[in-house]
């Protein structure tokens, strides 16, 4: 049986123990040779390895985690790299929340000028992991990676990096699968569905159970209660009433937009006014995040130091160790899994140009992805797709050219910011509080 070093890049975030719980349940098919974590932040993963190493005690005694922050020795003879940097940390996403809320728009992580800024203090850092990984990992490396603004990532890894072994998945249309499943009542397993967009602006545009068809089914039931049913109310994840407005929204949007089920993310892109309205300056999402799941997981850590018993599994919370795993095993085992994940166009959908960065289901192989055709899609959602692609295209542009009119031409055309003089304003406060992230714009 083949045996795999897998490297989690990003070792210190709130996810690496959910990773290393799924990794540990599906070992017997996926097999570890050498499991690493590497971080730029040596102290944050420090406490963070604590807690990875006591779901190891629990589930793999005899696997010895290895932490470090030297690239060499993480990512040498690496086969497998699951990536999850955050570029300027929490810290940095509460910045961008608060400086758009200021200017009266959509304060969010990857959507809208929140997720441009993120996505250009992220680009040069995700080219450097792809560097360390041709120098030093084995020939035939996959990096997964879950870094995001994922779209904008991978449309600069795509530019910058076209021969990068890289494949960029996003966790919410699989999270949202598993709402339709409890809606259904069946296992997420027996969810296959039909999908197109970008990543965090796609449509299900057919959904099977069993393979029976479901679509409509589905459909009534989000016109009226968005993703949310009785059996979801139990689901951790739901259980975050953030995580529950947002997957009720999408009852807003799919009475609007009867054709496809909406990705919730398009909340922030069609709803932004209401959006702005819900969010509040004081207690922003990076703000929720810093003073719930990242305390609970420093806590944890000290707790478990201290020799106390720690309950491990407030830290397994839905699809998202679990999504990874499976897309690793499919690459790695050539099983040819059906899977959404984040490609060149090049043709997928047919009436979108081929250098779009498209979400679609694909059957994952020892080779990459194969792409599932979609055909032609109708003009009011080319019209959306477009829009944002180019506004995403333009931002790596600005990136790479050191670009302010190409950063003011993103800005302007992206839907949750109403005018070119607020786009002004609002990148030029970004440009000061991104000191230090940010190539200089001219
Ligand atoms: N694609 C998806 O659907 C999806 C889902 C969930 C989370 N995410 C992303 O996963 C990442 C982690 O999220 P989190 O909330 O746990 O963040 P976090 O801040 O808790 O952890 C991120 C870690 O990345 C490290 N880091 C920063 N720059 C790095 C670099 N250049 N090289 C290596 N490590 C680096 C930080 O030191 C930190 O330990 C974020 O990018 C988040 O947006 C993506
Ligand atoms: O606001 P956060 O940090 O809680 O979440 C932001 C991320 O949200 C999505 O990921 C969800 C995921 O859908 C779900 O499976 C579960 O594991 O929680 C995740 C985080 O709550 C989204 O896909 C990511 O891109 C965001 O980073
Ligand atoms: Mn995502």
């Amino acid at each position: 049986m083949k045996d795999f070093k897998i490297v989690i890049c990003g070792g210190g975030s709130t996810y690496t123990a959910g990773i290393v719980k799924d990794l540990l349940d599906q070992s017997h098919e996926l097999k570890i040779r050498e499991l690493w974590l590497y971080d730029i932040d040596e102290e944050r993963q420090n406490k963070v390895a604590v807690v990875v190493q006591a779901v190891v005690a629990q589930f793999a005694p005899d696997l010895d985690v290895r932490v470090t922050t030297d690239p060499a020795e993480a990512f040498s003879g690496a086969n497998f790299i699951m990536a999850q940097m955050r570029v300027g940390g929490l810290e940095m996403r509460v910045s961008d929340e608060v400086t758009c809320l200021k200017h009266g728009v959509v304060g969010q992580e990857t959507c809208g000028a929140g997720g441009m800024a993120y996505g250009m203090r992220t680009i040069y850092p995700m080219c450097q992991l792809v560097d360390y990984c041709e120098e030093y990992a084995a020939p035939d490396y996959w990096i997964v990676n879950y870094s995001n603004p994922a779209a904008i990532v991978a449309k600069a890894m795509h530019k910058l990096r076209p021969n990068a072994r890289i494949l960029d998945i996003c966790d919410m249309p699989v999270e949202i699968e598993a709402r339709m499943a409890e809606i259904l009542g069946c296992e997420l397993d027996d969810i296959e569905v039909d999908y197109f967009g970008l990543n965090h602006f796609g449509w299900f545009t057919s959904v099977r159970c069993k393979g029976e068809d479901v679509t409509d089914k589905l459909k009534a039931h989000v016109r009226t209660y968005g993703y949310i049913s009785e059996a979801s109310l139990n689901d951790s994840l739901v259980k975050d009433p953030d995580w529950q407005h947002t997957f009720e929204n999408s009852a807003t949007i799919s009475t609007l937009f009867q054709d496809y089920l909406p990705n919730t993310y398009y909340q922030y892109y069609l709803m932004p006014d209401s959006c702005v309205e819900y969010m509040d300056i004081n207690n922003t999402r990076g703000m929720q995040v810093i003073n719930g799941r990242e305390k609970r997981m420093f806590a944890a850590s000290e707790a478990l130091q201290r020799g106390e018993d720690v309950d491990l599994t407030q830290f397994y919370v839905g699809v998202h160790g679990r999504f990874i795993v499976d897309v690793v095993k499919s690459l790695a085992l050539d099983l040819r899994h059906r899977h959404l994940v984040i490609v060149p166009n090049n043709g997928i959908i047919e009436n979108l140009s081929d250098d779009a960065t498209v979400e679609v289901p694909a059957y994952i192989t020892d080779r990459g992805p194969e792409p599932v055709r979609v055909g032609t899609i109708p003009r009011f959602y080319k019209g959306l797709i477009e829009n944002q692609d180019a506004c995403e295209g333009l931002i790596v542009e600005a990136v790479i050219e050191g670009s302010y009119q190409k950063a003011l031409q993103a800005f302007t055309l992206n839907r949750t910011i109403p005018s070119a003089t607020v786009a002004k304003a609002l990148l030029d406060d970004l440009i000061e509080q991104n000191k230090g992230y940010w190539p200089e714009l001219k």
